[in-house]
């Protein structure tokens, strides 16, 4: 027998090849679906034999097609902010749950990834497959899915390591591109129905941010340094073994920021924000349940804490509230009796261990990365139960407008950094008692025609104005020393027993004896 030619051999494979892939062109082309899949079958199993690269699919919809897979979900933010700068044929759209314009790799596109020395090739592609459809009659359909492939000496590193940072990533893009949302809770009887869930929400777009919001410099670098430690502290509290959140107590007269403020946080960390109603939860059961629905990487906000609960488990009506001459903060109680009227179950359930169990029980583990936050204008009548260290872990006073504030917030209404005015404001400030709601409102243009000397000069009316009233008020009635020295040492004991205090040694020995 003479021996092949190697130019021969060459010849041989080549037209073989040719002959394979002409057959498997008309079968694709002609034969039914059913006889496709079983020469792709058979195929794939003789190339397995030689083919030393291992593939490894991501569907889009798995089984019932009902719901996107969350793999494949990581696998497209993954590859939409790694490949971007690297793939030729890009699709860009509106993410679903999105604010921006979403990148992610066009159908057929192939791109390359490098992990610890291993080198991988994602393809984006689609395979059409038939469907029954109710009508009884066959549909093709659009399969998507993304294709792995890596040589199979690296089989450990890529299907452990890689795999796992591929998800985390792509889920952490996902988590930074969505829409945040603002939820509040239906009232209960209201659920389950139909289209009517435990949590409604709107989309969140408030623009406060901590530069906007007028505080002491040091006072707000301390609140954005511990929000940050806590958001990148996940490790740590699975090693100390606690559950990853945090309680905020805000306190403070009403206009100073409390409400703002939460609205900052949502934004520094970019997290949901859940308002929860509790004027309008029936009982404990109904409080648990909505703890359970709530998602992680969000702020569970209870406004108003004292005058939603009290110790005995039955409501409060604000009245100090109600018949107080600002029309907004009526209208604000009346709102939430007519909720809790709503809610058609008469007075809530909800008691002081519920609560507690909210926010530190067996529950509230689940979900992770979550930070609890109470507002009050009156902190010295909660219990100090609900507010112990372990259970709002800061408690963060926001009170009347200092100077620095009032900077702020002439950067922030009028762009000034300075001004001659403001030596006069200075003085003022420092003496009379101005929220930053007050300050804001003052600093508004009210004309097109005001300037900020006029804006100033307003502020500087208001604040004089206010020092007459007072003076006026002092010459009438008097100092009250009594009232005042009372309110202040109730005030101090409060902070005492909840360790926020030190240094007034005066107080302390009041306190002691
Ligand atoms: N510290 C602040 N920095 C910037 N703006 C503020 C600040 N405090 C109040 N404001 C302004 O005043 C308005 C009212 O403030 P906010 O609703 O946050 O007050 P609050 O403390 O929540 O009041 P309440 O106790 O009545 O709920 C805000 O819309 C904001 O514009
Ligand atoms: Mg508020």
């Amino acid at each position: 027998m003479m021996p092949l030619k190697m130019s021969d051999m060459w010849t041989t494979m080549g037209s073989t090849l040719a002959s394979f892939m002409f057959v498997w062109a008309i079968i694709r082309q002609y034969c039914p679906y059913e006889v496709r899949r079983f020469f792709e079958k058979y195929t794939h199993r003789i190339m397995g034999y030689f083919y030393p690269y291992i593939r490894i699919s991501f569907h889009e919809f798995l089984g019932d097609r009902l719901k996107r897979s969350e793999a494949y979900a990581a696998v497209e933010a993954y590859l939409g902010a790694n490949t971007s700068k690297c793939a030729k044929r890009l699709k860009a759209e509106m993410g679903k749950d999105s604010t921006n314009l979403v990148l992610t790799m066009d159908e057929y596109e192939r791109v390359t990834d490098d992990f610890e020395g291993a080198k991988v090739w994602w393809v984006c592609s689609k395979v059409m497959s038939p469907t029954r459809s109710p009508m009884s009659y066959y549909q093709e359909q659009e399969k998507r899915f993304y294709k792995l492939t890596f040589h199979k000496r690296y089989r450990d590193t890529i299907t452990g390591s890689y795999l796992e940072h591929v998800m985390s990533e792509g889920k952490e893009i996902r988590l930074r591109n969505r829409q945040r949302k603002l939820y509040t809770n239906s009232p209960g009887y209201k659920w389950p129905s139909y289209k009517q869930t435990m949590w409604s929400h709107i989309v969140f777009e408030h623009p406060a941010t901590f530069d906007t919001m007028a505080m002491e410099p040091e006072k707000k670098k301390d609140i954005i340094e511990d929000l940050i430690t806590f958001s990148k502290s996940k490790d740590f509290y699975a090693r100390i073994g606690k559950a990853w959140k945090r309680g905020y107590l805000l306190y403070g007269p009403p206009g100073t920021g409390k409400s703002t403020m939460i609205a900052a946080m949502a934004n520094l960390l970019a997290y949901d924000v859940y308002d929860l109603e509790l004027t309008a939860v029936k009982d404990n059961t109904e409080l648990r349940k909505l703890l359970i629905e709530t998602t992680s990487k969000s702020i569970i906000v209870i406004e108003d804490i004292d005058c939603s609960l009290d110790l005995t488990g039955q409501r409060k009506k604000k009245a100090d509230k109600l018949f107080s001459d600002d029309e907004n903060e009526k209208d604000v109680v009346v709102r939430k009796e007519a909720t809790r009227e709503e809610g058609g179950s008469g007075s809530s359930k909800v008691t002081l261990s519920g609560l507690l169990n909210f926010i530190d029980g067996i529950w509230s583990a689940c979900g992770g990365e979550r930070l609890i936050v109470f507002t009050t204008n009156y902190v010295e009548k909660l219990d100090p139960a609900l507010i112990r260290r372990g259970r709002m872990d800061k408690h963060i006073e926001l009170s009347y407008c200092t100077f620095e504030g009032f900077k702020v917030l002439a950067n922030n209404y009028l762009k000034l950094e300075t001004h001659p005015l403001f030596d006069t404001i200075k003085r003022l400030i420092r003496e009379i008692k101005i929220t930053p709601a007050d300050v804001a409102e003052n600093l508004m243009p009210k004309s097109p025609l005001d300037d900020a000397h006029k804006c100033l000069s307003n502020l500087i009316e208001a604040l004089e104005e206010e020092a007459a009233t007072k003076a006026e008020e002092l010459r009438q009635n008097g100092p009250n020393p009594i009232k005042e020295e009372g309110e202040e040492l109730q005030q101090k004991c409060f902070i005492k027993e909840n360790g926020e205090v030190g240094g007034d040694k005066e107080i302390d020995h009041a306190i002691n004896q």
